[in-house]
């Protein structure tokens, strides 16, 4: 049975006014984090020592940076690609075109970048320039997704998205309502969850590097952890870039704001508090410690990419002779389900590895200050309202299949504990 849809789909986020919330709460949090981050006390709760004027927010070369640099991601994702990926089939049974050359515009940027500063272009004045930043991607992930939404109302319904349908303006805003806004060939979601985003988060870590080198001389360890860690992360993205087309965001969601937010501002502006943490408040690093973080880091690394990878490789083709060994469950849909490797270890193998890098990519900024920690404590409560999500709708899709799967796999994410 399909599960109800349009203004029949249960309300997620408490509804619209759990949408209006988050739409204030998320861009207050980020400029929390940013007058944190370089405030004495760094602290995470409470107010901070000072909230800027509009004159600290609002700058006109922000705006104009922010939009060369969209222009320029925008330029890259459009260059020939390397391969053109078909996404999974959609309910008018077409399947639509992306191209796969993430990791190519990763390598041209930084190419860009490199030559830019043997040029002499200043990416040390970059950290100061984050608060207005944040406010011009703010604003323009709010007018980018009013767009969004008037776009959607000419959309024809097989292209809506199941959820943010409603018939409530500010739920369908926050939501997203078509499922694949494009123009032309160009994806506005897929754009946006890997490109300005991702690569503008390892953009202002290695800003923060760079800074911190004119500061003190040389970067710290601990900022070369920070920065290597998310490199890779964001590599590994980019690299397996077809693996997002199965994901929830493109398969599922709606592109509104919570992911128009989230993709241009949330998380270059918050996945890189670290960094920021560090430049202001410099943390001692022994290299024994740093060895135990770089392998807490790997065994996180192995989780995850051994996991999505098992995954995205039995979905593609099951008979694959690295998965055809594996145990599985049949399902009514003729799909099936993994039970053994990773996947028969806890149902989300895959958030346990990514938890486990959130806590090493935090472990360097020490244990005096609880700020670095945010995205850890961030990320934990997204994985498991994510992993919620996720169950009801492999519920709905799988049914008496889902259940065998649950009783066999007890464990969500964590072995023995959740
Ligand atoms: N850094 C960040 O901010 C974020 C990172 N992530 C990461 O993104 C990655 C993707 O996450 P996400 O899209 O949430 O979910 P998953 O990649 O875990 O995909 C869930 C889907 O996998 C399929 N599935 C579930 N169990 C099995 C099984 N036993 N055998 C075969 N297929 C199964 C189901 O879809 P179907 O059966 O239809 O194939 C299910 O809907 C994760 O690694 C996550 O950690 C996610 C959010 C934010
Ligand atoms: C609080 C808020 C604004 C929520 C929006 C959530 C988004 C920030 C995240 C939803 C799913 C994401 C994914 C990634 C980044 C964060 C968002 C956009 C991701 C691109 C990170 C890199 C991974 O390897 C990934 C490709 C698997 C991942 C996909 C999901």
């Amino acid at each position: 049975m399909d599960p109800p849809q349009g203004p029949r789909a249960p309300l997620e986020f408490g509804g619209p006014m759990g949408a209006a919330a988050l739409m204030l709460l998320l861009p207050a949090t980020v400029f929390h984090l940013l007058l944190a981050a370089r405030s004495g006390p760094a602290r995470l709760l409470g107010p901070p020592a000072s909230l800027p004027g509009l004159e600290a927010l609002w700058s006109p070369r922000a705006l104009l940076l922010w939009l060369a640099w969209l222009g320029l991601q925008a330029a890259l994702y459009l260059l020939p690609a390397r391969k053109v990926a078909k996404g999974l089939e959609l309910k008018d049974k077409s399947r639509l075109r992306y191209p796969i050359n993430g990791f190519q515009a990763l390598v041209l940027t930084a190419l860009l970048v490199g030559l830019g500063m043997s040029a002499g272009l200043p990416l040390g004045a970059l950290p100061e320039m984050l608060l207005p930043l944040a406010f011009v991607a703010t604003l323009t992930a709010f007018i980018f997704s009013l767009f969004l939404y008037l776009k959607a109302q000419v959309a024809p319904v097989s292209a809506l998205a199941p959820g943010g349908n409603s018939g409530n303006p500010i739920y369908d805003f926050f939501l997203g309502r078509e499922l694949n806004p494009r123009i032309c060939s160009f994806d506005f979601k897929y754009f946006c969850e890997l490109r300005p985003g991702l690569i503008g988060w390892v953009l202002i870590n290695l800003a923060l590097l760079v800074k911190e080198a004119e500061l003190r001389g040389s970067p710290s360890l601990a900022m070369w952890l920070v920065n290597g860690f998310q490199l890779l992360y964001v590599g590994d993205a980019l690299w397996h870039e077809e693996a997002v087309l199965t994901t929830m965001d493109i398969t599922h969601d709606g592109f509104g704001f919570m992911l128009a937010f989230g993709d241009i501002a949330w998380v270059p502006f918050t996945y890189s508090l670290q960094a920021q943490f560090l430049l202001h408040h410099p943390q001692p690093l022994g290299l024994p410690m740093a060895a135990i973080i770089c392998l807490i880091n790997a065994i996180g690394y192995y989780i995850f990419r051994g996991a999505n990878s098992q995954k995205n490789t039995f979905r593609k083709n099951p008979s694959d002779p690295r998965v055809a060994g594996l145990e599985t469950i049949s399902t009514a849909t003729g799909r099936q389900l993994l039970v053994s490797g990773w996947w028969g270890m806890v149902r989300h193998p895959n958030y346990l590895g990514d938890l486990i890098m959130a806590l090493a990519w935090s472990l360097p900024c020490g244990v005096s200050h609880l700020l670095p920690y945010f995205y850890l404590l961030y990320f934990t409560a997204l994985l498991v309202h994510r992993e919620a999500r996720d169950e009801r709708q492999c519920l709905q899709k799988y049914g008496l299949a889902w259940q065998e799967y649950c009783r066999r796999v007890p464990y969500r994410i964590m072995p023995y504990i959740y």
